[in-house]
C-alpha cells in the first residue's frame, strides 16, 4: 500500500478504499472510457473546466493519459466568489500537465446577467437564498455556456467531474456542471477520487483540500449537506446503492437513522436531475 492511500483510514466509517491492483483497474477502465467516449464522437480532443478542487483535477489527469496533452483544454473560470489560492491551483495544474489552458473571468457575465433583472437582483437579496442559490448556479451555467462554445469551435467533448456522491445526491446544478458529454469519474465515489488523485499523483494538497462548489464564499459541500463525505459515501454504498435496511445500516455504521433519511431524501428528491425531462404518454387517437 502505499503511503498515500492511507489518507482517509482514522475517520472512515466504511472502508471503501480500493487496492491498489483494483486502483490500476479503474484508472485503465476510466481512460478507456474517456478514450473511446472522444472517438466516438468523432472529436479532436476534450475540454473542461479547471476549478482547482480534487475532481476536476483527476479528471484531467486522466484525460491527459488517455488523450495526450495536445488534444486537452482547460478552461479556469474565476468570478468574485472563487479563492485566489483555487485559482493559482487550477493554473498550476494546467501548466503541469502541460495542456493549453484559458483564464475567463466570468464576473462581466454574471454582472450583465444580473442587470437585465434589476428587480430581481437588487440590494442583498443576492446574499440570502433562495437568490444566492439561483446566482450561484447562473454562475455555474456560464461556464457550461463557455465549456461548449469551446466544444463547437474546436469539435472537442466536454468532460464533466461529477462523482457517484454527487450524482446520487443531486450536489450539482442541473444544466450547470451536470451539463457535459459524459462523466470520466462518475463511479466512484468522493473518497476513491481522492484515494484514486493520490493514485495517479496528484498532489498531497490538492488530495485533502476541502471540497467546495464555490457558488458563494466560504460554500463547502459537507457544511451545505449537513454530512461529511465519508459518512455519505458509507449510507450510499450500503443503503442507497447497497441491500442493508435502514436498521442494519444503523448498526453498521456510527450513524443515525436522521442522518441515513437525510441521504435518502437528498437521493429521492434529485431524481429529476438523472433522468432525461419527461414527456407525457404519447397519445394514440
Ligand atoms: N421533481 C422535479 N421534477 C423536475 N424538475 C425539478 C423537480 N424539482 C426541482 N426541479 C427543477 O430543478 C431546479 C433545482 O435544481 P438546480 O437548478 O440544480 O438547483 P439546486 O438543486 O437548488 O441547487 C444546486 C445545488 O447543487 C450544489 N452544487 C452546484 C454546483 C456545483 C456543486 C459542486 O459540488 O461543485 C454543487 C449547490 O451548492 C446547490 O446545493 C428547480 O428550480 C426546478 O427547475
Ligand atoms: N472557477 C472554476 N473554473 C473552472 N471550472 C470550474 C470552476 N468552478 C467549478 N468548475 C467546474 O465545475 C466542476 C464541479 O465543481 P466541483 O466543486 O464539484 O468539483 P471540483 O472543484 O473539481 O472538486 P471539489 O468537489 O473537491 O471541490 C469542477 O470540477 C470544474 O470542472
Ligand atoms: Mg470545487
Amino acid at each position: 500500500m502505499s503511503e498515500q492511500s492511507v489518507i482517509l483510514e482514522p475517520s472512515a466509517p466504511l472502508d471503501l478504499r480500493l487496492s491498489e491492483a483494483e486502483l490500476a483497474d479503474a484508472r485503465e477502465h476510466i481512460v478507456s472510457f474517456v478514450r473511446q467516449t472522444v472517438d466516438h464522437a468523432g472529436a479532436d480532443g476534450a475540454v473542461l473546466g479547471l476549478s482547482g478542487g480534487i475532481d476536476s483535477t483527476l479528471t484531467a489527469h486522466l484525460a491527459v493519459e488517455a488523450l495526450g496533452a495536445d488534444a486537452v483544454h482547460g478552461l479556469v473560470m474565476p468570478s468574485e466568489v472563487n479563492a485566489a489560492d483555487n485559482m493559482s491551483d487550477a493554473e498550476r495544474i494546467a501548466r503541469d500537465l502541460d495542456i493549453e489552458y484559458d483564464v475567463i473571468d466570468i464576473e462581466p457575465i454574471f454582472d450583465a446577467f444580473v442587470s437585465a433583472f434589476p428587480g430581481e437582483t437588487d440590494g442583498d437579496r443576492l446574499e440570502t437564498d433562495p437568490l444566492r442559490t439561483a446566482a450561484g448556479n447562473v454562475r455555474v451555467r456560464i461556464r457550461a455556456v463557455l465549456d461548449y462554445f469551446v466544444a463547437n469551435a474546436e469539435n472537442r467533448v466536454v468532460l464533466g467531474t461529477g462523482n457517484r456522491s454527487e450524482a446520487l445526491t443531486g450536489y450539482f446544478t442541473k444544466y450547470g456542471d451536470g451539463a457535459v458529454d459524459c462523466h470520466p469519474i462518475g463511479n466512484l465515489y468522493k473518497q476513491q477520487v481522492r484515494q484514486l488523485a493520490a493514485h495517479v499523483g496528484v498532489d498531497d494538497d490538492l488530495v485533502t483540500k476541502t471540497p467546495s462548489a464555490e457558488m458563494w464564499l466560504g460554500q463547502t459541500d459537507e457544511a451545505e449537506m449537513g454530512l461529511d463525505y465519508d459518512t455519505l459515501d458509507a449510507i450510499l454504498a450500503l443503503h442507497v446503492d447497497g441491500p442493508l435496511s435502514e436498521a442494519a445500516t444503523v448498526r453498521a455504521l456510527d450513524v443515525t437513522a436522521e442522518q441515513i433519511d437525510r441521504v435518502v431524501d437528498l437521493y429521492e428528491t434529485s431524481a429529476h436531475k438523472r433522468a432525461m425531462p419527461p414527456s407525457p404518454d404519447p397519445l394514440y387517437l
